[in-house]
C-alpha cells in the first residue's frame, strides 16, 4: 500500500506537486495519469525518496521509503529506462544489483527470462533499443520480488508484443497481490491495463477512483439515429424536449432523451428507425475533458 498525504513540491515558482493525497491499494494495478508536466515523475520520485517534499508525507506499507532498509526487497522501480552503464552488460547490471542488496544470483537469471532478455544477457546495454532498456528496467524493479513496484512510462519504446506482454506482467503481479503503480500520459494505455486511476493535472488530484468510475464521469447522454425521414423525426424529438442535431443526411444526435424513448416516439408517429445506437463517451475523451484546462501544453488555443 502506497499512501501519499498532503504531498507538495515546489521548484522556485513552479509548483509541480500540490496538495496531492491518495492510496494506492495491494491487488490492483493503479494507472497514474496526467498530461505531460504534471507531476507524475516528481510524485513518484517522492515516494520513492529521491525527491524530498516541500511540504506532505508519503508511506509505503506505513513507512517513509526512505527509512527502508530492505531496498529492492521492498520497492521495485522503473524510474528511467536510460539510466544504466552503457558499457555494461545486463546481466552485469544486475548482478551488481544483486549483490548489493543482499539477493540470490539466480534472480539474475529468473528476472531476465522473465523479461524476454536472457538470450541477450552479455551483450553491452549501449546497444540495446529503447524497448530492450525499458525491458531491463522492469526486469530491475522485479529482482527483489518486491510487494510494491512503480513503474514510469513503461510503455514508452515498447512494441506492439511488447505491450501486450507488459500488460500481462502487471495484470499477473497485482494478481498476486502486489501494489502496481503505472505512470502513463495516454489513457489508451492505461485502458487494458489498470483496474484503478489516479488522475493528476498540474500537481492537483483529479480523480481517484475505479477505471469504471472514471469513464461514467465523461459518459455522454447521446443517442445516434439514422431513418429516411429525418426532418419528421428531428420535430418529434425536438417537440419532446430533446435537442437534435443533423447533419444533412439521414443520421441525427440527439440529447435528451433515451434510445428507448426515442424508439417508441418514433413508433407512435410511424417514423421508420434504421439505427438507434447510444454512445458514450471514451476514457479517452474523458480524460481530455477532464484534464483539458489543467494541461500544460496545448497546441493551438485551446489554452
Ligand atoms: N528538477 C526540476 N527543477 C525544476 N522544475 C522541475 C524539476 N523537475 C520537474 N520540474 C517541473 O515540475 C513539473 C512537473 O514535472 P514532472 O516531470 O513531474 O511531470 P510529469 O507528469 O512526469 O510529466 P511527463 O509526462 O512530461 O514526464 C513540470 O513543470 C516540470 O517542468
Amino acid at each position: 500500500m502506497i499512501e501519499v498525504n498532503g504531498l507538495t513540491k515546489r521548484y522556485g515558482d513552479v509548483l509541480a506537486v500540490n496538495d496531492l493525497t491518495f492510496t494506492v491499494r495491494p491487488g490492483h494495478v493503479t494507472g497514474f495519469l496526467g498530461p505531460n508536466g504534471a507531476g507524475k515523475s516528481t510524485t513518484l520520485r517522492m515516494v520513492l525518496g529521491l525527491n524530498r517534499p516541500t511540504a506532505g508525507t508519503s508511506t509505503v506499507d506505513g513507512r517513509p521509503f526512505a527509512h527502508r532498509q530492505a531496498g529492492l526487497h521492498h520497492v521495485g522501480a522503473l524510474l528511467d529506462a536510460g539510466d544504466v552503464h552503457p558499457g555494461h552488460s545486463a546481466a552485469a547490471h544486475l548482478s551488481a544489483l544483486a549483490r548489493g542488496n543482499g539477493l540470490p544470483r539466480r534472480r539474475v537469471r529468473e528476472v531476465l527470462e522473465e523479461v524476454g532478455l536472457a538470450g541477450v544477457a552479455r551483450r553491452r546495454v549501449g546497444g540495446f533499443s529503447l524497448g530492450m532498456r525499458q525491458r531491463l528496467g522492469i526486469a530491475t524493479a522485479l529482482l527483489g520480488d518486491p510487494p510494491v513496484l512503480l513503474f514510469d512510462e513503461p510503455v514508452n519504446g515498447l512494441d506492439p508484443e511488447g505491450v501486450r506482454w507488459v500488460r500481462g506482467l502487471f495484470r499477473g503481479l497485482a494478481a498476486e497481490g502486489r501494489t502496481v503503480l503505472v505512470s502513463s500520459h495516454l489513457m489508451s494505455e492505461m485502458e487494458n491495463t489498470a483496474d484503478r486511476l489516479v488522475v493528476i493535472g498540474r500537481g492537483e488530484l483529479i480523480a481517484d477512483e475505479t477505471v469504471a468510475e472514471f469513464a461514467a464521469r465523461g459518459t455522454r447522454a447521446d443517442v445516434a439515429v439514422r431513418t429516411p425521414d429525418p426532418a419528421s423525426l428531428a420535430a418529434v424529438l425536438t417537440r419532446a424536449g430533446a435537442s437534435v442535431r443533423a447533419d444533412g443526411g439521414d443520421s441525427l444526435m440527439v440529447t435528451g432523451l433515451t434510445a428507448a424513448r426515442i424508439g417508441e416516439l418514433a413508433f407512435e408517429h410511424r417514423i421508420l428507425l434504421r439505427e438507434l445506437a447510444p454512445r458514450t463517451a471514451s476514457l479517452e475523451e474523458a480524460f481530455m475533458e477532464l484534464t483539458a484546462d489543467r494541461a500544460d501544453y496545448l497546441a493551438g488555443d485551446r489554452r
